[in-house]
């Protein structure tokens, strides 16, 4: 079990709309880096704009960080969030080769979906909210996400973990600090080379869609500024934004 992590606050609530939301709320009046976790959300959100199921018992929480350093950088948090997942499920299950992350920013674990992440910038001071969502204990049925979408999966179900939340919290804080440390103090390689060895299907085909576009390509790797890299038809493909699928 590890300790919280010094520099870093926390807040626990019953009950909110989102966490993100409460992010935003916070970001300009509290001070420094926070956790926000709730028991549950009332308007969960996920990436773009999709609805985020969230029973009890399943972690959801938003890190409110003021990183430092240059601001491309900012957006790579979402590598250190994957990771830091990672690091904290395999300290709850000892089970490393079941657990595998997902471009941009999915984990994933006997290849379907028990985590996603919400990268925002909020408040006037820019800060970073950084929102998790973990199916510890619940997962969603596949009618309620999108079609062609990895099937959902708790933990419980995959592993028979039993983890409460703020156990789960406290180990993900604990590893988001190391992860954190990392690329504030060598920069994004480290990070990089990380997620890539954790990395689902590199090197098998998939395919990357955007609202007005699709790209099919052998997934290569991921590049310095954290975008997908895809050998198409046409040559390299680099890709900031999409959502992904096998
Ligand atoms: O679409 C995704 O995969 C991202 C899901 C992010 C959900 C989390 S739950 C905690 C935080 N609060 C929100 O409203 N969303 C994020």
């Amino acid at each position: 079990m590890s300790d919280w992590p010094k520099g870093y606050g926390v807040i626990i609530l019953d009950t909110v709309d989102s966490t993100n939301a409460e992010a935003a709320r916070r970001a300009d009046v509290d001070q420094g880096a926070f956790w926000i976790m709730a028991h549950e959300q009332t308007a969960a959100r996920g990436r773009r704009g999709r609805a985020w199921a969230n029973p009890k018992g399943n972690l959801a929480a938003t890190l409110v960080l003021r990183p430092v350093g240059p601001p491309q950088l900012f957006a790579l948090r979402s590598f250190v969030a994957s990771l830091a997942l990672y690091d904290a499920l395999v300290a709850v299950t000892g089970r490393p080769e079941a657990f595998s992350l997902k471009w941009p920013n999915d984990v994933l674990l006997n290849g379907g979906k028990l985590a996603g992440i919400l990268l925002e910038t909020v408040g006037r001071s820019q800060a970073l909210a950084i929102g998790i969502g973990v199916n510890l204990q619940n997962a969603p049925h596949q009618a309620e996400v999108e079609e062609g979408a990895v099937r959902p999966v708790s933990l419980v179900s995959e592993t028979g973990a039993d983890v409460d939340t703020e156990t789960f919290l406290t180990e993900l804080a604990a590893a988001f600090a190391v992860r954190e440390h990392s690329l504030a103090t060598y920069g994004f390689g480290p990070t990089r080379e990380a997620w890539l060895a954790r990395a689902a299907r590199l090197g098998e085909v998939i395919t990357a869609r955007t609202v007005t576009s699709e790209t099919v390509g052998t997934f290569e790797t991921v590049d310095a500024s954290g975008n997908l890299v895809l050998k198409t038809s046409k040559g390299r493909e680099s890709i900031a934004a999409a959502d992904v699928f096998f």
